[in-house]
């Protein structure tokens, strides 16, 4: 559905997107994660040919954004709705006007428009909030009403710029669910360009990793998260302390295997002793993955290792 290749795209003589390659299939929930400045909005925002590019392809349902007339744009911008960090609400229209702006500008029918916005208020859970203002609403509801007007035009995609990044743990996880079920329920794809980790976690199926303007990783949540290469982990802040003596070992479940009881068959089996330095367990999307770091004897390691190859728990030794 969205095919980047070889993106370069400068601001002046700076180099912002350097040789961006990637594929978003439709209906995925595909997220753009890096820290402040990694390009991240740029990126999105030449998926619907708000940016201009220099050198490379982006190409969205098969058609080169680069090459489209004025008015190709336009009907092509009608099928990709955006939501963003602020809002972007207009203060003086109620929440159905604003909703109904879309529809209005494409001179929708007014019998059409009313039941349009009806069925948006219903969808996103604010049927009683029609003739409210922006300023009378939570962050929450707010982005819902940006929610409904990015769907009023009835999009394939959905562009998410830090949807989630001024609104409360509570409130996220809820606009999350809102969206996972749009996702599902509409088959709509979403991009989502995120700094926090969880909403990753909690959403999206694949992500790439962007620092500098490079792709420095990318995959499925399952593959990013449960063995973290130097570039996550960089990313991640997660800096393992571990004992200096002996030998220690990362353990990653994947979650085939992450309610079987291998650590402690593996005691009594092999009789050894080890220490579990430290752990952890979290939910990624519907899946769940555990990782733990255990510390043991030098002399026990080739034995240890034998045993946790044959469990199908994926594991490094941490230098
Ligand atoms: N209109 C612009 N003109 C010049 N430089 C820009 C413009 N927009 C962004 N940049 C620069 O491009 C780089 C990437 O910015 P971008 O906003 O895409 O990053 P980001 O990863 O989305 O970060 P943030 O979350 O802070 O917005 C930054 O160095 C930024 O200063």
């Amino acid at each position: 559905m969205i095919q980047i290749c070889n993106l370069k795209k400068y601001f002046g003589s700076n180099l912002i997107l350097k040789d961006i390659n990637l594929s978003i299939k439709k209906g995925e929930i595909f997220a753009l994660v890096g820290h402040s400045g990694a390009g991240k909005s740029t990126l999105l925002r030449t998926i619907n040919g708000l940016e201009n590019y220099q050198d490379g392809s982006v190409k969205v349902f098969g058609k080169e954004i680069k090459s489209m007339q004025k008015s190709q744009l336009r009907d092509f911008r009608k099928k990709i709705g955006m939501i963003f960090q602020h809002f972007a609400l207009m203060s003086r229209k109620t929440v159905f006007e604003n909703i109904a702006t879309p529809l209005r500008f494409w001179k929708y029918d007014k019998a059409y428009i009313t039941s349009k916005v009806n069925e948006l208020l219903q969808i996103v859970g604010l049927e009683d909030k029609a003739n409210s203002y922006p300023s009378e609403l939570s962050g929450g509801q707010k982005q819902r009403v940006a929610i409904a007007r990015a769907l009023a035009l009835e999009p394939e995609i959905l562009l998410s710029d830090e949807a989630t990044s001024a609104l409360d743990p509570n409130t996220t996880k809820s606009i999350l669910e809102l969206l996972k079920k749009i996702n599902r329920e509409l088959g709509i794809t979403i991009v989502i360009v995120t700094h926090e980790m969880e909403v990753v976690k909690s959403v999206a199926d694949r992500a790439v990793l962007l620092d500098g303007g490079v792709i420095v990783n990318e995959g499925s949540i399952q593959k990013l998260f449960l063995k973290p290469d130097k570039n996550m982990q960089k990313f991640l802040g997660e800096e393992a302390i571990v004992p200096e003596n002996g030998v220690n070992i990362a353990l990653y479940f994947p979650k085939e295997v992450a309610f079987d009881c291998v650590i402690t068959n593996m005691a009594r089996k092999l009789d050894k002793d080890f220490n579990i330095v430290w752990g952890k367990i979290e939910k990624l999307n519907d899946s769940v993955l555990g990782h733990l770091v255990i510390n043991i004897k030098s002399e026990d390691k080739d034995c240890v290792l034998e045993y946790i190859k044959k469990t199908g728990v994926l594991w490094e030794i941490m230098e």
